[in-house]
């Protein structure tokens, strides 16, 4: 059965607003970060972001159609301050790429793109009794989006997710994810940082996420890159040649910020 949306010709980004009229919104994301109309506001700097995420929290990977997910438990992760008023709880992360290195993150910084981008998925339980009813919601969701550039050597931590990727290569399969992950690695050093109310960047697009982008990137190796181009978008009972249905990317191109501000914490 063909995708309801995709990154293909057929069902990509330009397609969505068919079938899921929210994409074609005034709130939508990712955007290009014009770092010219990045305005600092001290109230980001007076309440330092901070997150908390235990090394067992992940639970199972899964192949979604679109890419990778690991699903967490939430119950002990927290993440506040800088943009956000309340403690958002960690739901997911996930991952973007693109066919070649010069492409695939969602986000751009004026005009470049990285290989890809790394999503962490949150959501405001002090607000809201669960996720589904967050992502209904204009401060519901939180995302950390953190650009990847390929870099000589392996990343460790991305490694342990990269291990699992063989397990789940066609749709709908998942595998246990019982890694212990140090989330520091996944996120850079500086928590320097843009901010700017948006929404999901795949449908329904959603318009309820606020979204802290890191201006540093953590790297990944060309090799690691390859293997998330290996998932497939289609089911194993899907009569495909090898080749086709390949995840090769599953990036949004971005929308425009309109009248959004765009607010920075950092240089
Ligand atoms: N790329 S994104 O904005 O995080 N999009 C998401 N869609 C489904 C729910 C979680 N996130
Ligand atoms: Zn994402």
């Amino acid at each position: 059965m063909s995708l309801d949306w995709g990154y293909t010709d057929d069902n990509g980004p330009s397609t969505w607003a068919e079938k899921y009229p929210l994409a074609a919104g005034a709130r939508q994301s990712p955007v290009d970060i014009d770092t010219s109309k990045a305005t600092s506001d001290n109230s980001l700097v007076d309440r330092e972001i901070d997150w908390s995420y235990p090394s067992n929290c992940s639970y199972r990977i899964v192949n979604t159609g679109y890419g990778w997910r690991v699903d967490t438990y939430g119950d002990d992760t927290a993440l506040s301050g800088g943009p956000l008023s309340e403690v958002y709880k960690l739901e997911q992360f996930h991952c973007h790429w693109g066919a070649t290195n010069d492409e695939g993150s969602e986000h751009t910084v004026d005009g470049k793109s990285y290989a890809a981008e790394l999503h962490l998925v949150h959501w405001n339980s002090e607000k809201y009794s669960s996720f589904k009813e967050a992502a209904s919601q204009p401060d519901g969701l939180a995302v950390l989006g953190v650009f990847m550039e390929i870099g000589n050597a392996d990343n460790a931590e991305l490694e342990k997710i990269i291990s699992l990727i063989p397990k789940i290569i066609h749709k709908g399969q998942d595998s246990q994810a019982s890694f212990d992950l140090d989330f520091g690695s996944l996120l850079p050093e500086s928590k320097h940082y843009w901010t700017y109310l948006g929404s999901l960047t795949t449908p329904p697009c959603n318009e309820c996420v606020i979204w802290t982008v890191f201006k540093e990137p953590i790297t990944i190796s060309e090799r690691q890159l390859e293997v998330f181009r290996s998932l497939k978008s289609v089911g194993e009972e899907d009569a495909i040649e090898p080749e086709e249905g390949k995840l090769v990317k599953n990036y949004r191109p971005p929308l425009p910020l309109g009248n959004r501000v765009l607010r920075e914490c950092g240089p």
